[in-house]
């Protein structure tokens, strides 16, 4: 499902107006009037003691006029106050005529003043337009005013209109402050901003209204700037044996990861690359672990690498990269994944930058890996290319020589920076994991929830990405499948138990992948009623 920009929702708007001479006063009319539709979908059933329409300087604003009068017209008995931040004077065009209409009407209008601060009774409704895809800069003055008296409403349902109120519709910011809505009807097309962390948290349930564009008379009316995965879209990548196949054909990976101290993040990503479709995994152990891999996942095929004679704990060393090359050719690996529990000793580091080096196949980077390149940045600048990197905020910081709270603020283009600086697919983990090409290509991912935040989670998702590129997906359809099918196991798990492992999530994989097969799954933030 395509995601827009700010910049080109507006632009498409002049579109709209120049080639099909659609006015705008007649898009405001349809964003009013189908917001309202929705929002009756949503409940005025609740009786709802009043409702209050929030109204901004722009056309944000002017929707909420319009959704004013409408709701009038069909609840005349309903208490509805619109209240004005700005100055009425300004109001310009469409707005500015909406407003003298609800004038006309007598519905009461009250200006917003610092010295008048807004509050709400229990069992309001509340409409957030106060800015919509034209916010320019940070929330301030009377405008932080109003948005924390929306935050602080009791037993009120919030509903923004487009966006919540303070939230970057392109790159799902916080500006400042932002109106933390339990629904937002969007207009037209999705904001590619509601969908990711931050902005994400603040949406609610996303709503889509229609406000009249033609897209079947131009299907490519809309740019490229992101896309939401969806069932739809995984489904002729999942996993699939054909009917001749055999378990080198199916694919066979090779994983790179644990250590005497970290075993089970070898495990778990062993566990994960099988349960998620590969012929064979290979797991390149030491002398110390094998006869655990053995009676832990018989299934595992164990390349054993050679014992440190002179150490007492064994560790890796750069030789056995030597090794795992060797048996990558030998067992005709067609993916490898290193990282999960290596280790963060410089041997270890030296290791896995030979591994990556002077692998014959190419794969999934994660955890200490990423440590291991980020510590060299610049010798990786441009040569990770085919490669898929999966850090999480704190990672990716490294990896960018930036804070990580300077990620947290700008997810997307985080991670367009990371892909453009090491030529890699990026898969930025957290709420709406973002997957990004070198290319430019953005999915964010819609499922997930928090109990992935656990030990091992992440060890699982390198597994299950691994394996879909032995089984012969493109990188980048192999992270976009692996992060939605990740999530979604997390997400179905939860119906049954509020706690999850890393274990249970390797475990309930297959049933993820069989729910998206057989059609069996909605999208949980898109309520396309
Ligand atoms: N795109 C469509 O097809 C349709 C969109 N509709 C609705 O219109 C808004 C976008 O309207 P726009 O007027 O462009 O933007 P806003 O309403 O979000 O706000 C713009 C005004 O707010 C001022 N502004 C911006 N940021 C701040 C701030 N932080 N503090 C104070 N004031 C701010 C801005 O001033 P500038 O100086 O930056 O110009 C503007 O005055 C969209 O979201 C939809 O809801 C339609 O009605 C239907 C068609
Ligand atoms: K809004």
């Amino acid at each position: 499902m395509k995601l827009i920009t700010s910049e080109s929702m507006q632009k498409l708007e002049k579109r709209l107006v120049e080639s099909y001479r659609i006015p705008t006063q007649l898009l405001m009319e349809n964003a009013g009037r189908n917001i309202v539709e929705k929002i009756e979908g949503i409940g005025m059933e609740k009786s709802w003691k009043q409702v209050a329409v929030i109204c901004g300087p722009g056309n944000n604003g002017g929707d909420g006029l319009v959704i004013a009068r409408h709701l009038n017209l069909r609840y005349p008995s309903l208490p509805i106050t619109i209240f004005l931040a700005g100055n009425p004077e300004r109001l310009k065009n469409d707005s500015a005529l909406n407003y003298e209409i609800c004038q006309r009407i007598g519905i009461p209008i009250q200006r917003v003043f610092p010295e008048n601060p807004l509050g709400f009774e229990p069992g309001t409704l509340i409409i957030d337009s106060l800015f919509g895809t034209g916010l320019s800069k940070n929330v301030e003055g009377i405008f932080q005013v109003v948005i924390d008296a929306i935050n602080e409403a009791k037993q009120s349902m919030i509903i923004a209109v487009d966006v919540p109120s303070g939230i970057d519709a392109t790159w799902g910011k916080i500006m400042g402050r932002a109106v933390k809505a339990h629904h937002t009807i969007t207009l037209g097309m999705i904001k590619r901003g509601l969908v990711v962390a931050p902005a994400r948290e603040y949406c609610g349930t996303i709503h889509l209204a229609d406000i009249g564009i033609p897209f079947d008379r131009e299907p490519g009316i809309v740019p490229q700037e992101g896309f939401l995965i969806t069932p739809d879209f995984i489904r002729p990548f999942l996993p699939e044996k054909a009917f001749l196949s055999n378990k080198i054909s199916t694919g066979v990976v090779m994983i790179v990861a644990g250590s005497p101290a970290m075993t089970g993040a070898g495990l778990l990503t062993c566990q994960a690359a099988y349960r998620s479709g590969a012929g064979m995994v290979i797991w390149a152990t030491n002398p110390q672990l094998a006869p655990l891999v053995k009676t832990s996942i018989p299934e595992v095929v164990s390349t054993i690498l050679s014992d440190n004679k002179n150490s007492f704990q064994w560790e890796y060393l750069p030789h056995h990269a030597d090794e795992i090359c060797k048996a990558i050719l030998q067992r005709k690996c067609r993916s490898i994944a290193i990282g999960p529990g290596l280790g963060s000793s410089w041997s270890s580091k030296y290791f896995i930058e030979k591994v990556i080096e002077k692998s014959p196949v190419k794969g999934v980077i994660d955890a200490d890996a990423l440590n291991a390149i980020a510590v060299n940045r610049e010798f990786w600048k441009n040569r990770l290319q085919g490669w898929i990197l999966t850090p999480h905020e704190g990672e990716m910081g490294r990896l960018l020589n930036r804070s990580a709270s300077s990620i947290a603020e700008n997810r997307i283009a985080a991670s367009c920076a990371l892909s453009q600086y090491f030529n890699c697919i990026t898969v930025l983990k957290g709420p709406g994991t973002i997957v990004v090409s070198p290319q430019g290509e953005i999915a964010i991912n819609p499922t997930g929830n928090p109990n992935l935040a656990t030990a091992g989670s992440g060890d699982v998702l390198t597994g299950i990405i691994a394996s879909l590129l032995a089984q012969g997906r493109s990188p980048f359809i192999s992270a976009v499948t692996g992060v939605f099918l990740h999530g979604l196991t997390a997400d179905l798990y939860q119906k049954q138990s509020p706690q999850l492992l890393a274990s249970d999530l390797a475990s309930y994989l297959p049933y993820a992948i069989k729910v998206v097969k057989n059609c069996e799954y909605r999208l949980p933030i898109v309520d396309r009623d």
